[in-house]
């Protein structure tokens, strides 16, 4: 479905993001991507639909290079990626509505997105989406005057009302309370299954990811160092991950740390302890 061959991003400023990642989706899966801050997670979501552009290397969706198409192929091609980001972006002024139907602007003629008069059938769809994400009762209500959770739910459904044949999430739960991003990642991955979607989930809550995917791709300094089953991370392939500074079970206190409280692992806000109990 997706295979990305030998993707370098070097930024104007020098800064090598990615090196020569290799990467096959297939149809259905749902990765997990994780690794310390500046891996370059953000980056590899973002060059998929070129919202970066790679230096070098392919990304092949089904027979499409998107790595190498022109600005107008890329804006079609688009339409088969569903994006979900951290902060959400929605329209705020806009109803729930308006922001889920918004997802088929890249398909409907310039003056009806400008008139914003969308097709029944994306009416119908996008009230269907928006019963399975839970939110048919907020419909019109504006954008702003939602909590977190329901904010990501729209999101969620604008994302899908593309009809996309890949998802490309970032950070979705980052500014949820646990028990909400529990419920957001048990939504996506959920749907996903459903529709048979492919989705790339860059996660910082590596207990999170490993509850929810089924796999999972470990980033450092823009190399992939870790492809594998969620329980096949240990204290050896999380130290490979995350490094032996920002992961060593056995570090010394610096005092920042509450006694019994849990050891992060990078800057992932997780533990050993509830690794362990993730992966049981
Ligand atoms: N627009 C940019 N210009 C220059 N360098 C950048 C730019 N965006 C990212 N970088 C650099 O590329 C590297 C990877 O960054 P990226 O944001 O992809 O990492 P990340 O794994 O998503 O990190 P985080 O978890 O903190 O979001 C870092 O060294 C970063 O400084």
């Amino acid at each position: 479905m997706l295979q990305i061959s030998e993707l370098t991003k070097t930024y104007a400023t020098g800064d090598t993001a990615l090196s020569e990642v290799t990467l096959d989706v297939p149809e259905g899966q749902i990765v997990g991507l994780i690794g310390p801050s500046g891996a370059g997670k953000s980056t590899l979501i973002r060059c998929i639909n070129r919202l970066v552009e790679p230096t070098a290397g392919q990304i092949q969706l089904g027979r499409v290079d998107l790595a190498t198409i022109g600005h107008r192929e890329l804006r079609r091609q688009r339409r088969r990626i569903g994006m979900i980001f951290q902060e959400y972006s929605l329209v705020e002024r806009l109803t729930v509505m308006e922001n889920v139907l918004s997802g088929r602007l890249g398909y409907v003629p310039f003056w009806r997105s400008f008139t914003r008069r969308f097709p029944p059938e994306d009416i119908q769809r996008a009230y269907q989406l928006l019963d399975r994400v839970g939110l048919m009762a907020q419909a019109d209500k504006r954008a702003d005057a939602l909590s977190g959770g329901q904010r990501q739910r729209v999101g969620i459904a604008r994302a899908l009302a593309q009809q996309p044949e890949l998802l490309l999430v970032d950070e979705p739960t980052a500014s949820l309370d646990p028990r909400t991003s529990r419920q957001i990642m048990r939504l996506i991955t959920e749907i996903c299954v459903e529709q048979r979607l492919p989705a790339i989930i860059n996660i910082h809550d590596v207990p999170l990811a490993q509850q929810f995917v089924q796999r999972i791709v470990g980033l450092h300094a823009g190399r992939i160092v870790f492809d594998d089953h969620p329980a096949a991370l240990n204290d050896a392939t999380l130290t490979t991950i995350y490094g032996e500074e920002d992961w060593n079970p056995n570090r010394e206190d610096d005092g920042s740390t509450p006694a019994n409280a849990p050891q992060a692992v990078g800057d992932a806000g997780t533990s050993r302890e509830s690794l362990e109990a993730a992966a049981r």
